[in-house]
């Protein structure tokens, strides 16, 4: 198709956004279509070329005759990637001006334009699309009871056909398997056969596609040695590519678990009607390889082996019906391989001790306003659950900008964030119970704040995150540095003493609260400070699983943390805010995800 303008797929979402708020229906219909079609566009040609560069490297003539240590691997990973390279030069028009984040493909990968779509459609009174683009969005969002509703609001505007509604982001074979099907209905079996190769073919495709475009980046959050980042890498790759034959089965919003199969269901019986036995015995066995007990196919088979010229030679699945199923087995087992023996590495036995909560210091105590201490937030076994999931993964590094001691090179400090250990529990590495715990004892914590403060607005989650920091240096030496220099949450401070609330600061926040894990280490003691040496200290809190300290995040809130002299100091870093813009996503998007591996 046909783009009029330069603009990236990401500013036309803007636009579109823009034009909507601004209650230009048309010129959002414009930047909408024109991003979906961007976005296709995109997604296509970067698919195609990891596609075609595979294939090229695949089929390279290698650089030595026989292959050692899998160096062949890594020569056609060597070609691929220059391929790729100069693939997105020639594509240049497509990819300029793309900034392509997680996010933005986020975006358009949920579906959202036809949230704005359906509406400015229906503004400028075309309703068959407005109809067509709330379908659209069902078909991924099947609960949506907001856009079932309008979608049948739109089905009785006069004039809408509900036989023309269509799935605008329907890949192309699902056309033609409804064709094929409707064949067969009216027993047109030159016309199954056609429809129904084709639409495989495509299925085939569209399936080859969907997995190209698990081939993304990823970002690890810590720096793993080569051989385990090639793992973590593949792992994710891997999970979201067995994911797309769920996501091409679902037909217009139906459920098919056995689209690709049921090819060749329609197709032995065509070949067979068409007197094409052969063909019809290749299709029967590359069903078959799919469900190998299916009772109606095993009785096809025994009927067409008593055919005069039909032997068991002739029952020889297809070439690509073997590659899928071997390719699909494999996975498998490598996945369950993964979720089986990934599960419960570290995890030590141990024994049972729910602490008491109860508050033990308030502002008086701990010398300053708005702050407070409590313990018995967690118990043993839940401290030590979250110091599994930190020192399971988070091997050295965290989101500190890639740093592995930002605060001091005397210690290394590595975290996972909620969303770090939320994708863990989605690829399968991490058993779903630690994150279960990790979302309960941050939700207890932010109940406690609430309460405790009195606060009548909804305290939001902004960002949580679970961080050790580790002594690298000499115990017995005499360290005056902190492990965390003294600041202010919220703002930052400058020379003169004012805390300035612009970014790089997390301005948002308006409340934090430390979650300690352990006590088992040297120093590391928290402080408030009157000064930002830490010289003038208000009142220290001793660490230890199950204590939290609360404070508002402003610079009446000055603190730090004192050198961690020996042994690891593990605590979780709540953030909490009014701003409902700042509201921490992974959260949510655990509970979904703890939800959908529930119902599965
Ligand atoms: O770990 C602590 O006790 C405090 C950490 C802290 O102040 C921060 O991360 O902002
Ligand atoms: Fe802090």
């Amino acid at each position: 198709f046909q783009t009029n303008s330069n603009e990236s797929c990401v500013r036309l979402y803007e636009k579109g956004v823009e034009a909507y708020l601004d209650n230009d229906y048309q010129e959002c219909v414009e930047n909408f279509e024109e991003a979906v079609q961007k976005y296709q566009l995109y997604k296509k040609v970067t698919n195609n070329c990891r596609l075609k560069c595979k294939q090229e490297a695949d089929t390279s003539d290698p650089l030595f005759r026989v292959d050692v240590e899998n160096l062949l691997f890594y020569e056609r990973a060597i070609k691929n990637t220059l391929c790729i390279m100069h693939c997105k030069t020639e594509n240049a028009d497509v990819f300029n001006g793309t900034q392509m984040n997680f996010e933005t493909e986020q975006l358009f990968e949920d579906q959202k334009p036809y949230e704005y779509l359906h509406i400015c459609y229906f503004q400028t009174k075309e309703y068959q699309k407005a109809a067509s683009a709330a379908f659209t969005y069902l078909v991924t969002h099947p609960n949506d009871k907001a856009m079932q509703g309008n979608l049948k609001h739109y089905t009785q505007v006069e004039g809408v056909k509900s036989d023309d509604i269509v799935n605008f982001e329907a890949k192309s074979f699902v056309y033609l398997y409804a064709h094929g099907a409707d064949a067969y209905n009216k027993k047109d079996w030159k016309n199954v056969e056609h429809n129904m190769e084709e639409s495989l073919g495509l299925y085939l495709q569209a399936e080859e596609e969907c997995r190209a475009g698990c081939e993304g980046p990823f970002d690890h959050g810590w720096y793993p040695d080569f051989i385990p980042s090639i793992a973590n890498h593949f792992t994710m790759v891997l999970k979201c590519k067995m994911d797309c034959s769920e996501k091409l089965n679902t037909l217009n919003g139906e459920e098919h678990d056995d689209l690709l199969p049921s090819h060749y269901h329609y197709l032995q019986y065509a070949y067979f009607k068409m007197g094409n036995i052969k063909e019809a015995c290749q299709a029967v066995a590359s069903y078959l390889l799919f469900f190998p007990d299916d009772e109606t196919m095993l009785d096809n088979m025994k009927y067409y082996r008593s055919l005069p010229k039909v032997d068991n030679e002739d029952f020889r699945p297809r070439e690509e019906a073997v590659k899928y199923v071997q390719r699909k087995i494999y996975e498998n087992k490598i996945m369950n391989f993964v979720n089986h023996e990934y599960r419960n590495i570290g995890v030590t036995q141990i024994d049972e001790e729910t602490g008491s909560k109860r508050n033990i210091a308030n502002e008086k105590q701990l010398r300053g306003p708005k702050r407070f201490l409590s313990d018995g937030l967690a118990s043993r076994r839940e401290c030590k659950s979250l110091i599994a999931i930190a020192r399971i993964f988070a091997v050295l590094g965290d989101g500190y900008k890639g740093k592995k001691s930002p605060h001091t090179e005397r210690e290394s400090f590595h975290g996972i964030t909620l969303g770090r250990a939320a994708f863990l529990t989605y690829v399968g590495l991490l058993d779903t119970k630690y994150l279960e715990i990790y979302l309960r004892i941050t939700e207890s914590v932010r109940r406690e704040v609430k309460n405790y403060f009195k606060l009548n607005d909804e305290l939001h989650f902004s960002y949580t995150h679970l961080v050790c920091r580790s002594a690298l240096s000499d115990p017995s030496l005499n360290r005056t540095d902190l492990s965390h220099q003294i600041h202010a949450d919220n703002c930052n401070i400058l020379e003169d003493g004012v805390c300035e609330k612009t970014a790089p600061a997390f301005f948002w926040r308006d409340y934090s609260a430390i979650l300690y894990l352990n006590s088992n280490f040297e120093g590391g003691e928290f402080i408030f400070s009157n000064d930002l040496l830490g010289e003038d200290v208000q009142s220290s809190v001793e660490p230890k699983c199950g204590r939290m300290v609360a404070f508002s995040s402003g610079q009446e809130n000055l603190h730090g943390v004192k050198a961690v002299k020996s042994g690891s100091r593990c605590a979780i870093g709540i953030w909490f805010t009014f701003n409902v813009t700042h509201i921490e996503k992974d959260r949510a998007l655990s509970y979904d995800m703890l939800d959908m591996l529930k119902n599965t």
